[in-house]
């Protein structure tokens, strides 16, 4: 097997889970989050800094390494890892996510998708097969299923019969990954579908826990749906699933929706919100979110956040994040994608040790409160 998932504790508050997940590349604590480093760097961070702020896996897609540079030349450079550098866990997404929500003119045929690059506008093909293939070059220790993933709101005919070749695309990934023994050093997840109905959420996941993965994603989420929706998808989901496997939710980020997910059973999530957002100036506080590049802070020589001690906030004012961020300066989105990063790090460690004490309720009202969460 290559990776293994150690139950540690449920919290008696909550039915939230406390594990480790055991990967080639090293142990992970979950619940966690996971920095998202699209083409092979999360942006403007090294990987020093990544590991300092207690980044224990990061993730990285499939379609944009396959476009660029090429999942040849990764393989050539002896994997995802040696190329940039990293050498603790790494969770590749299969492109299906992208290939939806990136290029356009794609058409959907049994044996796969049919597109035009976003980047050129040259004809291409991915099959479950292909997407397999690239994320054995890349080397990922996780890799996913290729899989449609339905807008919300989508018909119920076509999110059935979008979830029933999800899972006969997710056999063949499967069926591929394992006769090529792939299987034995990288974990593939099967990913969960059917929209916003209960029944075919019932039937994906059964035809997906029939299938034996090491592990679950709970896709077709975080589509812009409301979050009431996603959060009734997860409790009819993830009793689904087995309890001793880890469930990922794909796409979440926001420190209300982490808490959320985790007290649904969620252990692993991904999102490219704290670290884009970072990139023009707002952040993730204590206090709630601040606008750095807002006016009111140009003669605010107080740290970011008060509570934080990160670089950031133990070196730096608002003041000077906000000049650095209006004058474009680099530093200023390294400073601040430092911050956030270790703003969500932090609070799943604190939702960590919340589960081990059974108090994650009580952590979450009063984060929710400084965060500003509990005005209605
Ligand atoms: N293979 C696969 N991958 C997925 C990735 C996802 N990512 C999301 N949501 C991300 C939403 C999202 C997108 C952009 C920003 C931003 O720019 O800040 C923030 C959040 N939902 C997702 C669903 C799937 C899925 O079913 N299958
Ligand atoms: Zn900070």
């Amino acid at each position: 097997m290559a990776i293994r998932y150690e139950h540690i504790k449920t919290c008696k508050q909550t039915g939230a889970r406390l594990g480790k997940l055991h990967t080639p590349h090293g142990v992970i604590d979950t619940p966690i989050f996971m920095p998202v480093g699209t083409l092979a760097t999360v942006k403007s961070m090294t990987p020093e800094e990544l590991a300092d702020i207690g980044s224990q896996i990061i993730l990285s897609n499939t379609y944009h390494l396959w476009l660029r540079p090429g999942n040849d030349i990764i393989r050539e450079a002896g994997g995802l890892h040696k190329f940039m550098n990293w050498d603790r866990p790494i969770l590749t997404d299969s492109g299906g996510f992208q290939v939806f929500s990136l290029s356009d003119s794609r058409e959907i045929k049994e044996e796969g998708v049919h597109f035009r690059s976003h980047l050129d506008g040259s004809k291409l093909f991915l099959s479950p097969e292909g997407a397999m293939d690239i994320q054995h070059d890349l080397g990922s220790d996780i890799m996913m299923s290729f899989d449609e993933c339905p807008p919300i709101p989508a018909e119920y005919d076509y999110v059935k019969d979008s979830l029933e070749r999800t899972s006969r695309w997710a056999e063949r990934g499967l069926e591929h990954h394992i006769k090529k023994g792939h299987d034995k050093h990288q974990a593939l997840f099967g990913i969960v579908q059917g929209g916003e109905y209960e029944d075919l959420r019932t039937q994906s996941a059964k035809d997906l826990v029939s299938m034996d993965f090491p592990g679950y994603s709970i896709g077709g989420l975080s589509v812009g749906e409301p979050k009431p929706v996603m959060y009734r998808m997860l409790e009819h989901t993830i009793p689904l699933l087995p309890e001793n496997k880890p469930r990922y939710l794909m796409g979440i980020g926001s420190p209300d929706a982490l808490i959320e997910g985790v007290i649904r059973g969620v252990d692993m999530f991904d999102c490219v919100l704290p670290t884009r957002i970072a990139r023009n100036g707002t952040t993730m506080t204590s206090q709630g979110r601040v606008v750095v590049k807002n006016k009111k802070f140009e003669r605010d020589f107080t740290p970011l956040d008060p509570n934080c001690d990160c670089y950031t906030c133990k070196n730096y004012s608002k003041a000077y994040l906000r000049h650095l961020i209006k004058a474009n300066e680099i530093l200023g989105l390294r400073l601040t994608t430092y911050h956030n990063l270790y703003f969500l790090l932090k609070l799943m460690e604190d939702v960590r040790s919340a589960i081990l004490n059974d108090r994650l309720l009580d952590f979450k009202e009063a984060f929710f409160d400084s965060y500003g969460l509990n005005v209605n």
